[in-house]
């Protein structure tokens, strides 16, 4: 075991540190303000190489894996936790569960577009009443011969309302319980019988668009369907497996950005004299985010070093999703508090760490489902799964 990057990920993580300082930064308050998604940097993003990680060449791969795709996720989520979110849509949901369950021609169809950024991606599983229980959606599509008819609706979907191609997890027997869901592949944009529209009302996350999808009646051809009709519980499972290592990359971003905004702060702050820095429970405060924030990053990059070893990583994956989130909220809180007053206003960053931060302990599997699944496999009630 040694814990050095190599030439090459430093290159990856250095790469990504000045596209998000270069590109994000600059305009990234204003973009806050006004909740604007710019769909041309994900294309800038997709051309950087930030989206074939995991994938082999021949399906728009460039050699990198899992822990390229974190140390990239990691130094973006840094300066701004909206702009990670691409990583997911475009990279670890669709386009890597396409890679391995779908045929040759959905790859073919779908995957470049994802990795180039020029396709937006979502995965659709999440309803108005079906969150942590996903065998309790309601979205069904019926068998119509040639094509299904699909009926219901979804909500929570990142990049629903601006993307192009996605996935969609639907029940097509009931009768069968979870083995009835099957996944599809959709064009929401092309496609009659779907409607989507934004969801404006977040805490956070400002410039990452989120939106609810409401279909009617909406055709989807056969050839559509991904893997076998009634294995999309299992794929929506394993989708989630890969995703939650993106957010929990994010959150170790967080943590990160929030420790050293923290960090800057306390150095140039003076009170009774000194720089707060200087006060010792302004020390304990970063030393307990230094201590979390090291013990996620390690946590992380396991997870990610066993995907890329093709080894069983759920277990190891909600642990890192769970202790990345949990120090992503301790530190944008912390950072708030030795902040102060100006912790409190929108015009410093402190506050938007928080509020984006709040969104990693809910999204693709809240901190409480993270435990089930990790107690699960801890007393050997689940077998770890890839
Ligand atoms: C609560 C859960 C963790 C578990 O639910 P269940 O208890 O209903 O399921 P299990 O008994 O564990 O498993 C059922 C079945 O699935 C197979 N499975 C499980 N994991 C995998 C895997 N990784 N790969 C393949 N197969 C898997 C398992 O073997 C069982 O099969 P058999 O019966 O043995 O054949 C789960 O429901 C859960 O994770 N819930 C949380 C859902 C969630 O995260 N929702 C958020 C979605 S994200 C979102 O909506 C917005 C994101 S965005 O930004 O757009």
């Amino acid at each position: 075991m040694h814990f050095d990057l190599a030439d090459e990920q430093r290159m990856v993580q250095e790469t990504a540190r000045r596209f998000a300082l270069e590109e994000i930064a600059p305009t990234l308050a204003e973009e806050e303000r006004a909740h604007a998604f710019k769909p041309e940097r994900v294309a800038k993003m997709g051309e950087l190489g930030f989206f074939g990680c995991a994938l082999p060449d021949d399906l728009g791969g460039n050699g990198l894996g899992f822990f390229e795709s974190v140390l990239m996720a990691e130094q973006v989520a840094k300066v701004s936790a909206s702009w990670r979110l691409p990583f997911n849509m475009q990279n670890l949901g669709p386009a890597l569960t396409v890679a391995k369950f779908g045929t040759a021609a959905q790859k073919a169809k779908y995957i470049p577009g994802w990795v180039a950024g020029t396709q937006l991606g979502f995965f659709a599983m999440t309803e108005p009443n079906t969150g942590s229980d996903v065998a309790s959606m309601k979205t069904h599509a019926i068998d119509k011969g040639d094509h299904w008819e699909v009926h219901g609706s979804k909500m929570w979907i990142s990049q629903a309302h601006v993307g192009h191609a996605g996935l969609l997890y639907a029940y097509t027997d009931r009768s069968a319980g979870n083995r009835g869901i099957t996944a599809f592949i959709i064009e929401p944009k092309t496609w009659a019988g779907v409607s989507a529209r934004p969801i404006e009302t977040k805490l956070g996350l400002h410039c990452a668009p989120t939106g609810e999808f409401v279909f009617d009646g909406m055709k989807v051809p056969k050839e559509n369907v991904l893997g076998q009709p009634g294995e999309g519980f299992r794929i929506c499972m394993w989708q989630l497996n890969q995703t939650r290592l993106g957010c929990a990359a994010g959150a170790l971003g967080v943590a990160g950005g929030a420790l050293d905004l923290a960090i800057d702060y306390a150095n140039g702050r003076t009170q009774f004299g000194k720089p707060i820095a200087q006060h010792q429970m302004i020390q304990a405060q970063i030393a307990d985010m230094v201590v979390e924030h090291q013990a996620a990053q390690m946590l992380v990059y396991r997870a990610a070093w066993l995907k890329d070893q093709g080894r069983p990583s759920q277990y190891e994956t909600s642990v890192a999703k769970l202790a990345a989130s949990e120090a992503a909220v301790h530190a944008a809180n912390e950072c708030m508090k030795i902040f102060g007053s100006y912790g409190y206003s929108t015009e410093y960053p402190a506050e938007r760490f928080y509020r984006d931060a709040k969104s990693l302990q809910i999204v693709e599997g809240t901190s409480n489902i993270q435990r089930i699944i990790i107690s699960g496999m801890a007393t050997g009630a689940t077998p770890n799964r890839e």
